[in-house]
């Protein structure tokens, strides 16, 4: 996307973003509470509209793709989850691959290995006949993921995914999302924890007030100056011992 702002209501809720993600490359994208992080992603998509900018995908405007087109090309993964009613784990990850003409019970041979794959990365095999009314938290977090992976797109968006998950699961999730990038995927994920961003990502974007104010590598970008002039908290950042920085939040400013 390119200069893109969008306004409600006469307050601007994103200011003259330029974001380009790339192949290979799992991208962070963190900020407050209310900097504008879910409209940048819905922008993204085409699911809002700009006043102005441009924004594309694959080359195309991204108004311009059918349904069908942008749901082959990238999967979001929003941040409130509804579903409509109960249906067993595998049939909602199944929806993943409705892009493609499945639906449950009508998986062509790609369908059901991607299905696999999916339900086997987001430990979901022992409950993949299990109604979703039925599932933790978590558990049904790990649902949505698996979905959004099941449809095997070049490019996911994913908006707090790990929110609802247990350390393991978060990192277990992050890893997932590492190795999609590794295999040439575009990644985009909204992360509240830093630490966790900054052990994962290539490439680190940070929002404030609807406005990117800092976009690169955790080793760059990852500062006590950055976090307070962002979050407005006090925080020490050191190296771990993999060479990622580490945060530790010391409290608000
Ligand atoms: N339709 C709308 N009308 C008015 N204000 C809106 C509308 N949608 C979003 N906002 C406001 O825009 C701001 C940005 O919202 P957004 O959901 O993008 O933030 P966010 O960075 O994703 O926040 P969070 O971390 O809390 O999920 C918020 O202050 C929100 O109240």
């Amino acid at each position: 996307m390119t200069d893109v702002d969008y306004s409600r209501r006469g307050t601007p809720l994103v200011k003259d973003a330029c974001l380009t993600l790339r192949p290979g490359e799992l991208t962070v994208l963190v900020g407050p509470n209310g900097a504008g992080k879910s409209t940048l992603l819905r922008l993204a998509l085409g699911l809002l509209a700009p006043d102005r900018g441009t924004v594309t995908m694959h080359g195309r405007p991204v108004g311009t793709l059918r349904p069908a087109e942008r749901a082959r090309l990238v999967a979001y993964l929003p941040q409130t989850r509804d579903l409509a009613w109960a249906q067993p784990v595998r049939d909602v990850v199944a929806l993943g691959r409705f892009a493609y003409g499945a639906a449950p019970g009508l998986l062509s041979q790609a369908d059901a290995a991607a299905l696999a794959e999916a339900l086997a990365q987001c430990d979901l095999d022992h409950l993949a006949d299990r109604p979703t009314d039925t599932l933790s938290g978590g558990e049904l977090g790990r649902v949505h993921l698996a979905r959004a992976l099941a449809a095997r797109t070049p490019l996911i968006l994913a908006d707090e995914p790990v929110t609802a998950l247990d350390p393991r699961y978060q990192h277990a999730a992050m890893r997932i999302f590492r190795a999609a990038a590794d295999a040439g995927r575009g990644v985009l994920a909204v992360v509240h924890d830093l630490s966790l961003a900054a052990r994962y990502a290539n490439r680190i974007v940070w929002m404030k007030g609807g406005a990117i104010v800092a976009d690169g590598a955790p080793a760059e970008t990852v500062d006590a100056g950055r976090l307070r002039a962002v979050f407005g908290i006090e925080a020490e950042v050191t190296a771990s011992r993999g060479g990622w920085p580490l945060v530790e939040v010391l409290g608000p400013v």
